[in-house]
């Protein structure tokens, strides 16, 4: 593990796993500090997660209107000076609206509200929030949204292809018809990372899904315990 970090858990009104979000960070040996949307101080952290929930009930589409809160200046201009972001489920939302991410979570094609203990195989491991993982290798991470199926333009999917930009992609079954089975993004710097599924739901033993893999149950901790500061190039 690198240097304990201080790492900012943002909380906007209708969040729901920010306590989750801030107990995966402590868990993974850093500090986590709590941060409020309608404040612009980031109060020195060294890396931000956006949590999982219902930010302003939904309203517009999910993610919309947190990502014009006003600390969400600082955390655009923190993100393209290269701070570590991780967007988790609404979180990753946020980060599509404000544009940090390409693409858009529009609502999952079956209509449904969907829930599972989803797998995942890691296509980036060179990302601050994912070298704790192999490439290629599957995970097991519990999904849970309205609207998580990732679409994009012509356009952004050849950027998606063209800067290898798919982080994580759903195995076995595609639970809400996303494009391409694309569950995760990251930037092309690789600071700035956004998934659907859960990560901070699968840290702790006897909470987390099991499997009968060496990591039974905690295939989200690695998220939270190799964050780096410095991504190669
Ligand atoms: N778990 C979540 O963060 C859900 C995100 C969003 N409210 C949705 O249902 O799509």
């Amino acid at each position: 593990m690198g240097r304990p970090m201080r790492i900012g858990v943002v909380t906007f009104p209708g969040t729901l796993d920010d306590r989750d979000a801030q107990r995966a960070v402590r868990f993974g040996g850093h500090e986590a500090v709590a941060l409020w949307h309608g404040e612009h101080d980031l109060q020195g952290v060294d890396a931000l997660v956006l949590p999982g929930g219902f930010s302003y009930g939904d309203y517009l589409r999910s993610g919309a209107i947190a990502a014009n809160s006003p600390i969400m200046t600082e955390v655009v201009a923190a993100a393209e000076a290269g701070m570590p972001v991780l967007g988790i489920c609404n979180g990753f939302q946020m980060l599509t609206e404000a544009r940090l991410l390409p693409g858009a979570l529009t609502r999952n094609d079956s209509g449904l509200f969907v829930r599972r203990d989803q797998l995942l195989k890691v296509e980036r491991n060179d990302t601050a929030w994912t070298s704790g993982y192999s490439t290629d290798e599957v995970i097991t991470i519990p999904l849970k949204n309205g609207e998580g199926r990732f679409v994009a333009t012509a356009d952004q999917l050849k950027q998606i292809e063209d800067e290898n930009l798919v982080a994580f992609r759903y195995v076995d079954v595609n639970p809400n018809g996303s494009t391409d089975d694309i569950a995760g993004l990251t930037n092309a710097r690789g600071n700035v990372v956004g998934l659907m599924p859960h990560p901070e739901h699968a840290v702790e033993l006897g909470f987390g899904p099991s499997t009968d893999r060496l990591r039974d149950g905690l295939d989200g901790l690695p998220m939270f315990t190799k964050v780096l500061e410095q991504i190669a190039a």
